[in-house]
């Protein structure tokens, strides 16, 4: 295995070099402006024989920034993936990708299998699932790796900004209608890997186990951190965004189970970041 790792400095990124390193894997590291996945150019210079994988792990992930520059989110998040695509075909490699559970439309009451119609809500939704079609209509070699509500111990992630509101208010309001699978971004690192070598190809949902409403999240945040703020629970229409999201976001992940084992449940994953910080 040979990896082209791109943008390593994202909260994924970040998390996927961590592992190439400590588990020895061979692989090149690279971001912007060196590789810049609007720009096809700069791809070709940097997808080049000799590579088995490229992880991709860039893209724009600013949902509500999205809802008023959606041509730029498009860019990165599906021209990006059909440019990779491209590459990564020419040079009979395999391309990793990540997509979202915002794709889905979010009316369900029951997990979303891989195969479920993509119907998103919001811009950043539309322009991923834009990409999960191209990639797919391109013919290369992937695996798709749809995941929800990551965080980790860097970046820009609900759990590290629910951490500093608890410091900083006496109270939040926290929604408790939208319900989903918190992720560790390096849980999702090493799942990835996990089915990298186990050669699975195509669409996959990885999360971590268990469920929650963001309002749980919080709550389990605030237990863990022994908060004295209040942490209230509040609907959707409570707390105004530019950007709708699912109510009932909660991804199948038997597939992936199946080919790799159970996911640890949200809380241990929580816990463990915590404790990092
Ligand atoms: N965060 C989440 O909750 C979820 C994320 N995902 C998906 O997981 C993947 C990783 O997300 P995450 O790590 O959270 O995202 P981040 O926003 O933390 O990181 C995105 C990275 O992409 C880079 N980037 C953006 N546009 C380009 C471009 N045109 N060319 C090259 N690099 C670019 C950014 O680089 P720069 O520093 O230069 O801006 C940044 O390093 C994405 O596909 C995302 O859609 C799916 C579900 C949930
Ligand atoms: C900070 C905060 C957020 N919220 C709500 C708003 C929103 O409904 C929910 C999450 O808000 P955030 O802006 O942190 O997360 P959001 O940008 O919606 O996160 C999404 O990011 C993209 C990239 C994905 O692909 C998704 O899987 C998901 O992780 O929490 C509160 O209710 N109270 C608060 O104090």
């Amino acid at each position: 295995m040979r990896v082209l790792l791109i943008a390593p400095n994202g909260m994924l990124g970040r998390a996927w070099k961590g592992l190439l390193e400590s588990e020895g894997v061979e692989h090149t590291a690279v971001g912007r402006p060196e590789l810049d996945i609007t720009r096809p150019e700069t791809i070709a210079s940097m997808v080049t024989p000799g590579c088995t994988h490229v992880v991709n792990c860039a893209a724009w992930t600013d949902v509500d920034g999205a809802e008023s520059h959606e041509e730029e989110a498009r860019r990165s998040n599906a021209g990006g993936p059909a440019a990779l695509a491209d590459a990564v075909r020419a040079i009979g490699a395999r391309l990793v990708h990540y997509s979202t559970d915002y794709v889905f439309r979010g009316d369900g009451d029951a997990p979303y299998p891989v195969d479920t119609p993509r119907d998103p809500v919001s811009a950043y939704g539309r322009t991923k699932a834009e990409g999960e079609v191209l990639l797919e209509e391109s013919g290369v070699d992937h695996l798709t790796i749809r995941t929800s509500w990551v965080y980790a111990p860097w970046g820009k992630n609900f759990v590290l900004t629910m951490r500093r509101l608890l410091t900083e208010r006496d109270q939040v309001k926290v929604v408790d209608d939208q319900r989903g699978r918190p992720t560790s971004a390096e849980h999702l690192a090493r799942a990835s890997l996990g089915l990298m070598r186990a050669d699975a190809r195509g669409f996959f949902h990885v999360s971590d186990g268990g469920e929650a409403t963001w309002f749980e999240l919080a709550r389990h945040i605030g237990d863990r951190e022994g908060t004295t703020c209040a942490i209230e629970p509040c609907t959707t229409d409570a707390f105004p965004r530019p950007a709708k999201r699912p109510a009932y976001s909660v991804l199948d992940l038997s597939r992936t189970e199946a080919l790799i084992g159970p996911m640890p449940d949200w809380r241990n994953n929580v816990n463990a970041v915590l404790e990092q910080l």
